[in-house]
């Protein structure tokens, strides 16, 4: 589904992904570890289109994204959901996920859609201010908010990151009936063991911009995945 080939990321003269190659098949959810800095955060704003690549290639489903903006990246089938959440804080729940719906023919959210069904507390809160919700919800509507735009593959920066323990067991639990229902990829940042051990069918590992290590779920060396996430 999400072909990654030779890739790279640059700021200016100074490389920090040195041409990583992984894919994230049809309905598999994949989990990027690595510690801060490593360059998890530059490979999926590329991913997206957010910063271009500086070498390699990436294709969807067999459409090449190469060079695409993000624009078109997201209308090609690439949702987002970045660290921090971004979600804009004035304006209200309804509004925030409208904000996804661009990118496709559709411009209002209908009180029947299955977002709600997924997270019914933006429901209840859709006339409310993005701001004024918890960290938690404030997630949900970032994860909505992608999937307004129907994504085939959702791309996820370290999405656990301030939000407390029983949270993130109930995202975990969301991610996969949203790939289950939805029949999507999941590419997902993280630096939480535990979290990714949940989720994810695939773990990799990056380090000083390569991937240094890949493990199926059913036999992770666990021990060995956590040395590289020690500092
Ligand atoms: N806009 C930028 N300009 C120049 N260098 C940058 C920029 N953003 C990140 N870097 C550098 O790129 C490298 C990788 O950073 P990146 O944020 O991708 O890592 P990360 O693994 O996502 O870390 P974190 O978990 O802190 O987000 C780091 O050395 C960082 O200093």
């Amino acid at each position: 589904m999400l072909q990654v080939k030779d890739y790279r990321v640059s700021y200016g003269q100074s490389e920090v992904v040195h041409g990583v190659n992984f894919e994230v098949k049809e309905n598999e959810i994949v989990a990027i570890m690595g510690r801060n800095g490593m360059g998890k955060t530059s490979l999926m704003k590329s991913l997206v289109g957010m910063v271009p690549e500086s070498g390699g290639s990436v294709s969807l489903g067999g459409t090449d994204l190469t060079g695409m903006k993000s624009f078109a990246r997201v209308a090609n089938g690439v949702g987002f959901v970045p660290q921090g959440r971004m979600i804009f804080s004035t304006m209200t729940v309804l509004e925030n996920i409208e904000t996804g719906l661009t990118s496709t023919n559709q411009s209002r959210l209908t009180d029947d859609s299955d977002l709600y069904e997924l997270f019914p507390v933006l429901k209840e809160m859709k006339k409310r201010r993005g701001g004024n919700l918890s960290g938690g919800q404030q997630q949900q509507l970032a994860i909505a908010r992608a999937l307004a735009s129907n994504p085939k593959v959702l791309i996820l920066d370290e999405p656990t990151e301030g939000i407390q323990p029983s949270i993130i067991k109930e995202m975990a639990r969301t991610l996969k009936r949203i790939r289950d229902e939805r029949g999507l990829s999941i590419l997902v940042s993280e630096q939480v063991l535990s979290f990714a051990l949940e989720i994810a069918d695939r773990v990799l590992v990056i380090e000083g911009g390569n991937i240094v290590h890949q493990d199926e779920i059913a036999n992770i060396d666990e021990d060995k995945v956590a040395s590289y996430l020690s500092v």
